[in-house]
């Protein structure tokens, strides 16, 4: 059912900071900062040959990302993403294989314009999962 790893997130204390070391030290194809009020969080992605990282900053009051940034005050791997070919489809397997879908199970517009849910990290090995269709 899940095909190509479309980003590994990384949350980050210091968006700047992050992209300018995958920018410079890296030598990274590091895009712009987006804010996604949606979503609570702004990112920059960095593009690389075989998939993208996507840095994530706390963006308002409530954001998904502060706890975990409380928690790795450092930064740290915060989610993948994997791409899927039919969402519905996707979170309705999941479901019955008893695995958590988070918020009520309605997909969000993600990044990237398409729809994404995510995936409880305690059903998945303790690692965050994103769906995105594609
Ligand atoms: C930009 C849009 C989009 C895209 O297109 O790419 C994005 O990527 S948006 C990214 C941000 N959005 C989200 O993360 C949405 C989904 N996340 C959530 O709903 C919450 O973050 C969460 C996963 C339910 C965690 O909620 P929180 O309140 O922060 O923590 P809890 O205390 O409830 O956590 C319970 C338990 O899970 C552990 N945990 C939390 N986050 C992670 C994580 N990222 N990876 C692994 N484990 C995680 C947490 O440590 C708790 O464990 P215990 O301490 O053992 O209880
Ligand atoms: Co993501």
């Amino acid at each position: 059912m899940i095909g190509r790893l479309n980003h590994v997130a990384i949350a980050v204390p210091d968006l700047e900071a992050a992209a300018a070391q995958y920018r410079g030290a890296l030598g990274a194809d590091v895009g712009p900062a987006l804010d996604q009020p949606d979503h609570g969080v702004t990112v920059i992605f960095i593009t690389l040959p075989n998939t993208k990282i996507e840095l994530l900053y706390p963006l308002g009051d409530a954001s998904p990302i502060a706890k975990f940034l409380e928690k790795n005050p450092a930064g740290g791997i915060h989610h993948i993403c994997y791409e899927v070919d039919d969402l519905p489809a996707a979170r309705d397997r999941l479901t019955a294989s008893g695995a958590r879908v988070l918020g009520d199970g309605t997909p969000k517009i993600g990044a990237h314009g398409k729809p994404v849910l995510f995936l409880h990290p305690k059903d998945f090995n303790g690692t965050l999962v994103e769906l995105e269709e594609v």
